[in-house]
């Protein structure tokens, strides 16, 4: 039983009827003013948003319809994998411009398989006409201790799941006119949530982790920013994809990879329980130094100090 609620007439609500019948037990309880769920006892909600509108986050030439709901979802769980949550549901705000209707069963299951994969039902959402296509999407989540940006310790090694620059480079050949190789076209296209892994770590001492959406260097700062450490990232360490160069890979925005801190940790029993998924140590908390003294994120190569590539702002230009 999905126990969603009967909704009165109307095309909107026919578009949201044809969703629910599509997407079957991956939606639950739809159809009243909100939604109520229960949290585990003993443990914190935990919730995040994010939005992926069209011709910002993706241009409509380069994707299916299938893939941007598949990407659009991914990249609002990976916050859930962050905090080393675990999802509990989902809420779907989407704008849709007259001439995405068609799309809304592909659109539809490309969400509901991302849903679907990290078992978290879609518990309701809002349906509006706009001029481009915009999903907002909400997710839930719970966890006993959630792992945060600020508990980074001088001391602490930084690592990263995966390997970076699949997404960047996807973009680059687009935005120059050629068609990416087929892994940075999937490392774009088809992200995956570090959901588990987010819970791994968290469980096995990570002390504060962030994803990767901006591109590991901007990102960083923010680690360093919160815990109020320094960060030191050894560039020669970062797993690029084959051949992308390292300061492309730092600029490589929406990876949906995990930057975590932590005491030393065992990378093989990671991989282990992950499928093979790679988690490299890429660099070192510090304390941070007095005021007027180096920064709060360094980049140094073979020993020496190298400057950082800017990483992606949306309120750059
Ligand atoms: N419009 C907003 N109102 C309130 N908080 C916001 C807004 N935009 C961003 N934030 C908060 O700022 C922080 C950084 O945002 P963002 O870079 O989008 O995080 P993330 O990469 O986790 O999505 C997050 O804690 C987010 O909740
Ligand atoms: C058409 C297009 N131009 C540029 C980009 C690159 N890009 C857009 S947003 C972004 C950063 C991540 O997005 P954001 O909405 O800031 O994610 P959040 O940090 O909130 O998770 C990047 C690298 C893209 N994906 N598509
Ligand atoms: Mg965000």
């Amino acid at each position: 039983m999905n126990d969603h609620l009967a909704m009165g007439p109307g095309r909107e609500f026919d578009a949201v009827r044809a969703l629910l019948a599509q997407w079957g037990p991956a939606a639950r309880g739809v159809g009243d003013d909100a939604a109520v769920l229960d949290v585990p006892v003993g443990e914190k909600l935990v919730v995040s948003t994010d939005s992926t509108v069209e011709e910002v986050h993706f241009r409509r030439a380069w994707l299916s319809a299938e893939e941007i709901g598949w990407r659009a979802t991914q990249a609002a769980l990976s916050d859930l994998a962050a905090m080393g949550a675990a999802p509990l549901g989902v809420l779907l705000a989407l704008t849709v411009p007259r001439d995405w209707r068609a799309a809304l069963p592909e659109l539809a299951a490309g969400i509901g398989a991302a849903t679907g994969a990290a078992g978290a039902p879609i518990v309701g959402g809002d349906v509006t006409d706009g001029d481009r296509l915009a999903l907002a999407i909400t997710v839930l989540g719970h966890a006993r201790r959630p792992l945060s940006r600020a508990g980074a310790r001088p001391g602490d090694v930084l690592y990263v799941t995966g390997v970076l620059g699949g997404p960047g480079a996807a973009l680059d050949a687009w935005m120059a006119g050629r068609e990416p190789g087929d892994v940075a076209r999937a490392r774009f296209a088809r992200p995956e949530a570090r959901i588990a892994a987010g819970q791994w770590l968290a469980a096995h001492g990570a002390t504060a982790a962030l994803d990767l959406s901006d591109g590991l260097a901007g990102d960083v700062a923010h680690l360093a920013a919160a815990s109020g450490v320094a960060c030191v990232l050894e560039l020669d360490a970062v797993p690029c994809l084959a051949g992308v160069r390292v300061d492309a890979a730092l600029q490589s925005g929406e990876e949906y990879e995990l930057l975590v801190a932590a005491p030393a940790m065992d990378a093989a029993a990671f991989a282990a329980a992950h499928a093979g998924l790679r988690l490299t140590a890429v660099g070192r908390v510090e304390a941070l130094s007095p005021v007027g003294a180096a920064g709060a994120v360094r980049a140094e190569r073979g020993g020496a100090p190298v400057a950082l590539p800017r990483a992606h702002d949306h309120f750059a230009r």
